[in-house]
């Protein structure tokens, strides 16, 4: 299946992404051939193919798999999906949870294809605010829900580890369309999500 976690490495992108790693290594002033990293270049350059593997999958496809008739139109959440990204300002991680909510409009999807999606987006270089969008309109383009809600918390690492080196604030993004857009609708679901 196009959406399956990655558990094969393609060689030739592992010699490539191995030889850069290789350079990093020497350039911090690390000996590359010291025992204990001999094979760091080669892990690392796995480790960088599955944390961007979102690139290869199509996240439509993966709602599209899913997706069956049904009466229901009340909202939907799910709440609490873990998700670890990469700042495509410094490679570094950022991570939280998002929330999702939609409207069913004829069909529901299921449920856990709406984690998937996260980890499809999330698994690319990203910002905050777009991978929120991306999650937002995959959902509103392939479900044609009634509405749909995303809300994403998220502690940066650029901002903890380095530059302005603040532990404490996390970022929250959001974006809703259709039926959430009503300030009763978006309510109730930031209700229901404990916000
Ligand atoms: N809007 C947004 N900014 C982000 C995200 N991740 C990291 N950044 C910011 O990207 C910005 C890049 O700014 P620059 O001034 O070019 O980079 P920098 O000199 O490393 O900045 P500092 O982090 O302030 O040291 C920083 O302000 C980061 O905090 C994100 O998801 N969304
Ligand atoms: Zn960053």
């Amino acid at each position: 299946m196009s959406y399956k976690i990655l558990e094969e490495y393609t060689q030739e992108y592992t010699e490539e992404i191995k030889d850069s790693y290789l350079s990093i290594l020497h350039s911090v002033g690390e000996n590359p051939e010291r025992a204990g990293i001999v094979k760091t270049p080669e892990r690392a350059a796995k480790a960088m193919q599955f944390l961007t593997q979102g690139y290869e999958m199509n996240p439509k496809e993966i709602l599209l798999s899913a997706m069956f008739p049904e009466e229901y139109d009340d909202m939907v959440i799910v709440k609490d999906i873990e998700l670890y990204s990469l700042c495509e300002h410094h490679m570094l991680p950022f991570f939280g949870k998002a929330h999702i909510a939609y409207i069913p409009n004829g069909h529901i999807v299921g449920l856990s294809k709406l984690p998937r999606i996260v980890d499809v987006f999330a698994r690319r270089l990203q910002v905050q605010e777009r991978l929120t969008h991306d999650i937002l309109e995959c959902i509103n383009t392939t479900l044609e829900p009634k509405g749909v809600a995303v809300v994403i918390e998220a502690h940066h690492m650029c901002m903890m580890m380095r530059g302005v080196q603040k532990q404490n604030s996390a970022t929250t993004t959001s974006g809703f369309r259709g039926e959430f857009q009503k300030s009763e609708t978006r309510n109730e679901f930031l209700r229901l999500i404990g916000k």
